[in-house]
């Protein structure tokens, strides 16, 4: 059985530079990452549905209900922002009681719920303490508490773990995990951490220059790019082409790849599977293109290489095939991948 979703909404916001326009659909209980590089329109989109932002055009049905309609406090939502904004001179107890407040809770109720939220997130011991004598991870955990105090149907994250240092950012990932799976509303959350989406995410929506440009389960998303930002994100080469059968012609380059298919079609691999070799190498000449350095950086425990030529790509080496094939900026080096290395779908 399939459930109609519980959000249904259509963004449109102008700007003088900048044009939003988006379709989000959720269903309750998922949670959708809105995924995209600097200025793409994550925080425009997330804004907008919580109300702090003007729709030019279009509309948010949540349940059927018109939210676009409704000033900002009147949103059944929950916000977490990406720095929180809690009230510095109000405890943690307080800070969390403030949004049932808002609501109309009578002050002992708001403390009451409050302090169920700070136990649920691990900070009962903390309900007294100011912000600025939490952590990082506790104030984290106050505001989602706060943003879910108040029982909304609509949960909106900002970047939430981005203000986190990396050690805190992993533990504090995986318990808004098991929060976000026992909360059964929407939830959407803005990130542009492939790895936080990844984790946190049923499904991602990836929005650049104010557009969908690919939607679908993470995993699948990161099998299948279709952008080059996406496949940037997923560690992968892209190259755009023509199939026929199991060959897809990239320029003048053939690839020969695992899976046949025909018309414009992707060809994925991953830098790991691209073989660097001084001379040409003998047979197949297929999958095989000349290629000169242009950039030499670390990668992990390996050496990525930046091909340019008639496709860019990357390859990672490692430290000793540097030395070996003198892998400098600006040598010409034969480039081959395994069509069984290779991933092709349509585009
Ligand atoms: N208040 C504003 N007034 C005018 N333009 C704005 C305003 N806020 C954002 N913009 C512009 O709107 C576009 C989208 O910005 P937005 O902050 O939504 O992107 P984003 O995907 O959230 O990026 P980031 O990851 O950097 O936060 C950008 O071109 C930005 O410069």
């Amino acid at each position: 059985m399939t459930s109609s979703p519980l959000l249904r909404a259509h963004l449109v916001v102008d700007r003088p530079a900048f044009r939003l326009d988006i379709d989000l659909e959720v269903a309750s209980g998922q949670v959708v990452a809105l995924l995209g590089p600097n200025g793409a329109g994550k925080t425009t989109a997330l804004r907008a549905l919580a109300g702090l932002t003007a729709l030019s055009g279009g509309r948010i049905l949540l349940d059927g209900e018109a939210l676009h309609d409704l000033p900002a406090e009147r949103r059944p939502i929950g916000v977490v922002f990406q720095d929180y904004l809690l009230f510095p001179h109000l405890s943690a107890l307080d800070n969390v009681a403030f949004g049932p407040r808002c609501h109309g809770a009578a002050k002992h109720e708001a403390r009451r719920v409050a302090a169920a939220w700070l136990d649920r997130v691990g900070l009962a011991g903390h309900a007294a303490a100011r912000p600025r004598q939490l952590s990082g991870g506790q104030a984290q955990r106050v505001a989602l508490a706060r943003a879910l105090a108040v029982r909304p149907r609509l949960l909106l994250l900002d970047e939430p773990l981005a203000a986190l240092d990396a050690h805190t950012r992993l533990e504090i990932r995986s318990q808004l995990r098991r929060h976000l799976a026992d909360f059964d509303g929407v939830t959407v959350l803005v990130t542009h951490d492939p790895l936080d989406a990844m984790v946190l995410a049923d499904r991602l929506v990836v929005v650049e220059h104010g557009a969908v440009v690919q939607e679908g389960a993470p995993a699948e998303v990161a099998r299948r790019p279709r952008t080059d930002y996406v496949a940037r994100l997923a560690g992968l080469n892209l190259q755009r082409g023509t199939a026929t059968g199991r060959h897809v012609e990239v320029g003048e380059i053939l690839f020969s790849v695992a899976e046949p298919l025909d018309g414009p079609a992707f060809v994925a691999f991953a830098p790991s599977a691209v073989a660097l070799h001084r001379h040409r190498p003998e047979g197949t000449p297929r999958n095989l293109w000349q290629a000169t350095i242009d950039g030499i950086e670390r990668h992990g425990d390996n050496v990525r290489i930046h091909l340019d030529g008639p496709i860019t790509a990357w390859a990672d080496v490692t430290p000793a095939a540097v030395a070996d094939l003198d892998l400098v900026p600006g040598r010409r080096i034969w480039a081959a991948v395994k069509a069984t290395e290779t991933h092709a779908y349509p585009a």
